[in-house]
């Protein structure tokens, strides 16, 4: 339906959109989601036509969004982050302003704007002023406009920002009834945003794409990114030699400074299906090994956002498609720990924390 390939968008040395490529199918509701400066608007302008790119494509049901722009733009309604809305008319005659300037064909104008209007509940304001209308309702003004015509594919930069609670409350319901006809792109750096409303993630973090995945994969493979931090009565060789005796650890690395004398502390990552917390009780008992604590974190899907959105290292973790793709990262960004090591050898590609 929507096809990006290798967009690219530079504003002179700023690189904004570096070389994205991801595939809009039919009827979903997808996130674009990155923290401020990510560069969603630039993409989300470029895809509606707005902008032109420095490189790359977009197509949009065949039609490419430069060449055949006429026949590209029919298929979306745009609702840009400030909707260029006219504060002295009135929302009838600013929808009637924007049905014409959509080319609608004047006999199917009034229907049209009685339709949009009853979808966004603007029934009772039709005749009110824009300029005298709360944030909320010129919102729904803008998501009007964009329902005209009929389009396939809503893209809507950042709806809700500005709002109070339960305007965003009623604009994410309204958001989820549109996305049951069209195909929707909802552009947020509001993790829960995306949480509440949204199907597929698309995650962007300078410029570039870093997960791409339905929400419920990218929770899952949240979730199988554990890790278990133990303190131990041991040395850091014993520690090490039963940790590398135990197939279902990936990786571990030592934490600073243990309060107590003559222990250890060390974080484990492990597979994402299992749970080595009572092997490793049995293996440490037989060694005479005594648990001081042990603490099984579970990343929750808003630390997999700041993971990835950190800092340039986010580029080089991709994940896309499925829950079970690597997330190694075969940089050594060990910063706050005193000792870092990895199973199978230190294996020079293995990662740790
Ligand atoms: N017209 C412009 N001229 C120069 N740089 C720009 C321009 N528009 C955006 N940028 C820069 O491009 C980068 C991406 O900006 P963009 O607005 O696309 O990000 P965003 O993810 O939509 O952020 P926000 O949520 O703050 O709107 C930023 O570094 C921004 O400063």
């Amino acid at each position: 339906m929507i096809e990006v390939r290798h967009l690219t968008k530079r504003y002179g040395d700023t690189l904004a959109v570096d070389d994205l490529n991801f595939t809009i199918e039919k009827g979903r509701i997808y996130g674009f989601l990155g923290p401020n400066g990510a560069g969603k608007s630039t993409t989300m302008n470029i895809i509606t036509g707005y902008l032109a790119s420095t490189d790359g494509s977009v197509t949009i049901n065949g039609h490419d969004i430069l060449e055949d722009a006429e026949a590209a733009k029919k298929n979306i309604g745009y609702l840009p982050e400030l909707p260029p809305l006219y504060f002295d008319m009135t929302v009838k005659e600013y929808l009637a302003f924007a049905a014409e300037l959509k080319k609608i064909p004047k006999a199917e104008r009034k229907n049209q704007i009685t339709r949009v209007c009853a979808t966004t509940k603007l029934d009772a304001v039709q005749n009110r002023l824009i300029k005298n209308l709360s944030k909320g309702y010129r919102q729904r003004v803008g998501l009007a406009q964009a329902l005209l015509g009929s389009p396939e594919i809503l893209i809507l930069d950042e709806p809700t920002v500005g709002l109070d609670p339960k305007q965003i409350l009623e604009i994410r319901d309204l958001i989820k009834e549109l996305g049951k006809e069209h195909t929707v792109i909802l552009s947020s750096h509001i993790l829960s945003e995306i949480s509440a409303v949204c199907d597929y993630v698309l995650i962007l973090s300078h410029g570039k794409l870093v997960a791409s995945d339905t929400l419920e994969n990218l929770t899952s493979l949240m979730q199988g990114q554990n890790s278990l931090i133990v303190t131990v009565k041991s040395s850091k060789e014993q520690l090490k030699e039963i940790l590398r005796g135990i197939t279902a650890v990936k990786e571990f690395h030592f934490m600073g400074d243990c309060e107590e004398e003559h222990c250890v502390k060390a974080e484990i990552k492990t597979d994402p299906s299992s749970d080595i917390r009572e092997l490793l009780f049995y293996q440490l008992a037989e060694k005479n090994l005594p648990i001081l604590a042990m603490q099984l974190v579970r990343l929750s899907l808003e630390d997999i956002f700041l993971e990835l959105t950190a800092d340039d290292q986010a580029a080089k973790k991709v994940i896309t498609g499925t829950p079970s793709s690597p997330t190694e990262n075969a940089d050594d960004t060990d910063t706050d720990t005193t000792e870092s090591d990895t199973k199978k050898g230190d294996n020079e590609n293995a990662v740790h924390m």
